[in-house]
């Protein structure tokens, strides 16, 4: 993305809180135009909160969501497909009646798209959609949200109630869509397996606030997973330790530095993206990164 385009997504210092618990808390981050970028969180880190804001669904207590350079909301639906953890499908349709209210609704509407779709999912068309199995439910959410041909693609774990094979059929159309339509697409999920090789960029959050938001390649360079026993850290001396674990003798950190560590006592290695997620998902308080003593 060039620096002055405007980016499909834009959050600014969101807060949200139900009930005098924060669920989110000052998340600021932008998705550039043409990205896949993965929105990673463990159960309850605001990450579907995060998605109905962006949505234009929810009314955040503070701060700012941008969609293509607009404020979200109404305005914005039309550019947005959103896939809702439990898709909001109406049980009493059947799948053709479902696609076609799709139509009616939306403006840009693609009928041949859905309906290769809905064929390449073997959907069946006439049951209901209260009578499909969960997996049958998502695809037909999916194929209702890229039909209506949106610049943003809004997908709250869509992943999750699919089979090995759909879930590769989908991660495939996905990538497709993206390929041929410039798709933006913020995907959440706590499963890395099933974002590995399909997002260009991260954002990481626990506790409602964002840990990290960046794109993928640069942040694996800047990135060393350290081993070392005890008091070796020590040698580190100001490098930010993002987080570390004990087991048994020897401590694991992961630590921000593009260069690479001097030959001697500790043993270091680039993170995979499994290490560097698992890194940012493990700190916890609102103080981290943090530097860890050992
Ligand atoms: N409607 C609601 N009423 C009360 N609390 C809520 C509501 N929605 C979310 N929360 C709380 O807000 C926090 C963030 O929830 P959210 O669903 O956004 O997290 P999440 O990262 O999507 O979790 P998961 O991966 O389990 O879906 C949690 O503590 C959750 O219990």
């Amino acid at each position: 993305m060039s620096a002055d385009r405007v980016p499909a997504l834009e959050v600014t210092g969101l807060t949200h809180g139900f009930g005098g618990r924060r669920a989110l808390d000052g998340c600021s981050f932008t998705v550039p135009e043409g990205a896949v970028t993965a929105l990673v969180g463990r159960n309850g880190a605001g990450k579907s909160t995060l998605m109905r804001a962006a949505a234009g669904l929810m009314q955040p207590d503070g701060g700012a969501v941008r969609v293509f350079g607009n404020p979200a909301g109404d305005a914005t639906l039309t550019r947005i497909g959103y896939v809702a953890q439990q898709p909001s499908l109406y049980p009493m349709l059947t799948v053709a009646q479902t696609l076609a209210l799709g139509h009616r609704l939306n403006p840009r509407w693609d009928t041949a798209y859905a309906h290769r779709l809905a064929d390449n999912a073997a959907m069946p068309t006439r049951a209901r959609v209260g009578a499909l199995a969960p997996g049958h439910r998502t695809r037909l959410a999916l194929i209702m949200a890229l039909a209506k041909r949106p610049g943003l693609l809004l997908l709250d774990e869509p992943l999750a109630p699919l089979d090995p094979v759909a879930r590769a059929e989908v991660t495939g159309i996905l990538m497709a869509d993206v390929a041929d339509h410039g798709t933006t697409v913020l995907l959440s999920s706590h499963v890395i397996a099933d974002i590995e090789g399909v997002c260009d960029h991260v954002v990481v959050m626990t506790g409602g606030q964002v840990r990290l938001a960046t794109e993928v390649a640069p942040a694996l360079d800047q990135h060393l997973v350290v081993v070392g026993a005890g008091n070796e850290l020590d040698a580190l001396g100001d490098t930010e330790i993002v987080t570390a674990r004990t087991a048994g003798r020897d401590v694991t950190a992961l630590v921000r530095a593009a260069e690479p560590l001097p030959d001697g006592v500790l043993a270091w290695h680039r993170p995979t993206l499994e290490e560097l997620l698992l890194g940012y998902l493990r700190v916890a308080g609102p103080e981290s990164p943090r530097k860890v003593t050992t």
